[in-house]
């Protein structure tokens, strides 16, 4: 990095309602001295053809950059200014065809591997779970088969739905048959609500998840469950895919699938402080459909996850980079 990072537009001096809502206000992409100078490129992904009931998604990334306009600049909880450890920057979205879910998904992953090859981890909003198929099927390419990390109340590993393959409940069992995740290190979080039966869950163990259910959480409690999820991640490639169901819908009630009983944001957040150690090299944050939203709730809870997860990521990013 030869010039320090380009950070967030100054509160101090433009009032955090006013201009273009980028992520965190940060700079966009073209604005760098080189699109490719980007250490962590955000990026939103607007498709929702793959929903299963309540449709919004499309609209999820631009909800969470305009509730990202509050973010600050030094995150105390990790002990870091992402936006100065690295270059954090808006990539926009992609552009994909809604009446098309092939192509869609052959887009997202195009243009996911364009921007991977720059040399940037993809911080993704918005979408539904669908995306997240070709976002690992890019992530793969570059580093092989990766560790899974998947907070949601779903297992996404369905078969099907009305015959189609590509949906938001199947993109993890489609992922596992492509070979693209390390099945030695797959897990979900915050599972819990009805299953078709319970085959579903035997199929899942068999694709090679472990579960840690949204009541696992409440009993063990947050430190117990990162340590768990740390000693299974070890120091492989990890992606994290944040379904916002995963969450209580009492904190995030502008989703698709709501399922009662769910994480609170606190324990997601520290989830994801207590990951800080791993290596953390993409991750997506899907299912926030702001036409049920109240109040920016979801909009927020989603908009500091992502800034946890960019922290993560800068930190792994400056402790790396080598000495010139
Ligand atoms: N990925 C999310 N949010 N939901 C999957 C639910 C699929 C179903 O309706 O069975
Ligand atoms: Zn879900
Ligand atoms: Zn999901």
């Amino acid at each position: 990095m030869s010039t320090p990072p380009r950070g967030p537009v100054d509160a101090s001096r433009t009032p955090r309602y006013a201009g273009p809502a980028t992520f965190a206000r940060l700079p966009r992409i073209d604005q760098l001295d080189a699109p490719t100078d980007a250490d962590v490129a955000v990026v939103g992904i607007p498709f929702d053809t793959g929903v299963s009931y309540r449709p919004g998604a499309r609209f999820g990334g631009n909800a969470i950059r305009e509730a990202s306009r509050l973010l600050r600049p030094y995150n105390p909880a990790q002990d870091a200014s992402p936006f100065a450890l690295a270059q954090v920057a808006d990539a926009g979205d992609i552009a994909v065809n809604p009446f098309d879910i092939n192509e869609a998904i052959e887009t997202i992953e195009a243009a996911a591997t364009d921007l991977l090859a720059t040399g940037a981890r993809l911080m993704t909003l918005g979408g539904d779970h669908t995306i997240a198929l070709p976002l690992l099927r890019a992530v793969a390419a570059k580093h092989g088969p990766v560790a899974l990390l998947h907070f949601d109340a779903h297992l996404d590993t369905w078969d099907t739905y009305f015959g189609a393959e590509y949906t938001h409940g199947t993109p993890f069992r489609r992922a596992v048959e492509e070979g693209i995740l390390d099945t030695s290190a797959l897990s979900h979080v915050g599972t819990r609500g009805p299953l078709y039966g319970k085959q579903d869950l035997a199929d899942d163990e068999r694709m090679g998840f472990g579960i840690v259910t949204s009541a696992d959480v409440m009993r063990r409690g947050v430190d117990e469950v990162a340590d768990q999820l740390r000693a299974r991640i070890g120091d492989r490639p990890l992606y994290i895919s944040i379904d916002i169901d995963v969450l209580d819908p009492a904190h995030a009630p502008g989703t698709g699938t709501p399922e009662a009983g769910g994480l609170t944001s606190r324990e997601l957040l520290e989830i994801i402080r207590g990951l800080a150690s791993c290596n953390l090299v993409s991750a997506d944050l899907v299912e926030v459909a702001p036409a049920y939203d109240h109040a920016e709730i979801t909009a927020v809870a989603a908009s500091h996850t992502a800034y946890e997860l960019t922290t993560v990521m800068s930190r792994q990013i400056a402790a790396t980079r080598p000495t010139p």
